[in-house]
């Protein structure tokens, strides 16, 4: 073993890699027992990790590593969503355009998104007349609270746009107190840790009301799993 190329990954993907090392090897050191050759899926890499013709840890992470290098951080596992956190804005990522056209699309349809995640769960209301929960999971920074803001972002537009909903109960105001309830929730329960400036000390439980024309009327946040941080 030369090196491992664990330095040049992002936080997010190095917590993960632990469970396996890159390998350098001088040409001459190789042998047929010792490697095989990379599946052209693995080379090529996938938009659903379902479809890689050969699934273990290392495959995974070189296709996560490979589309986070081009900007590509949102990568599906059949219906999971995986997101690798960029720590940078990439332009046009979550504009309106964007929450626009993935309204406009089923799952699968458009590259792998949190807003395709968003609008399904959305679509499902009605079509399996029963509620839904996106479960968001993940280490310290790793874009949980990024990411459940952007699902919020995305029902609060898709509430505003609902067809169905009588004038009189368009209103802004519920989507807005859930938007902008959470610089307020960050002031009294996140702190700053080694692995985020910004880390949320507590789980929460948000949970929406929608009436029939798709309008979000009400919501509750609940806060559950208290982390303690030890100051030293
Ligand atoms: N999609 C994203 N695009 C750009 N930056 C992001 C994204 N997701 C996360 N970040 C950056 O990473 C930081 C940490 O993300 P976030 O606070 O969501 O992590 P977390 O998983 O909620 O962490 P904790 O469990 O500690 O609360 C954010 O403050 C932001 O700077």
């Amino acid at each position: 073993r030369q090196k491992t190329t664990k330095s040049s990954l992002p936080h997010s993907v190095k917590s993960c890699a632990v469970a396996f090392q890159v390998l350098y090897l001088q040409t001459a050191e190789v042998t047929r027992e010792q490697v095989y050759a990379m599946h052209q899926s693995s080379i090529d890499g996938v938009e659903d990790m379902s479809a890689l013709a050969e699934l273990h840890d290392a495959t995974i992470m070189h296709n996560l590593y490979q589309r986070y290098q081009k900007d590509n951080i949102y990568t599906n596992i059949g219906s999971i969503l995986a997101a690798v956190n960029p720590y940078k804005q990439i332009a046009g990522l979550y504009d309106l355009e964007r929450v626009d056209l993935y309204s406009k699309h089923h799952l699968g349809e458009l590259p792998p998104h949190i807003f395709a995640v968003a609008n399904e769960c959305y679509r499902c209301i009605w079509k399996r007349h029963d509620s839904q929960c996106v479960l968001i999971s993940g280490e310290s920074g790793a874009g949980k609270t990024e990411s459940t803001k952007l699902l919020l972002q995305f029902l609060s537009v898709m509430s505003q746009k609902s067809a169905g909903t009588p004038p009189s109960e368009k209103t802004t105001r519920v989507e807005q107190a859930i938007v902008q309830s959470s610089p307020i929730m960050e002031a009294f329960g996140n702190a700053k840790t080694v692995y985020n400036n910004n880390s949320s000390r507590f789980g929460k439980f948000i949970q929406l009301h929608f009436s029939e024309g798709g309008n979000i009327q009400g919501g509750c946040v609940i806060d559950c799993i208290l982390t303690v941080v030890r100051f030293a």
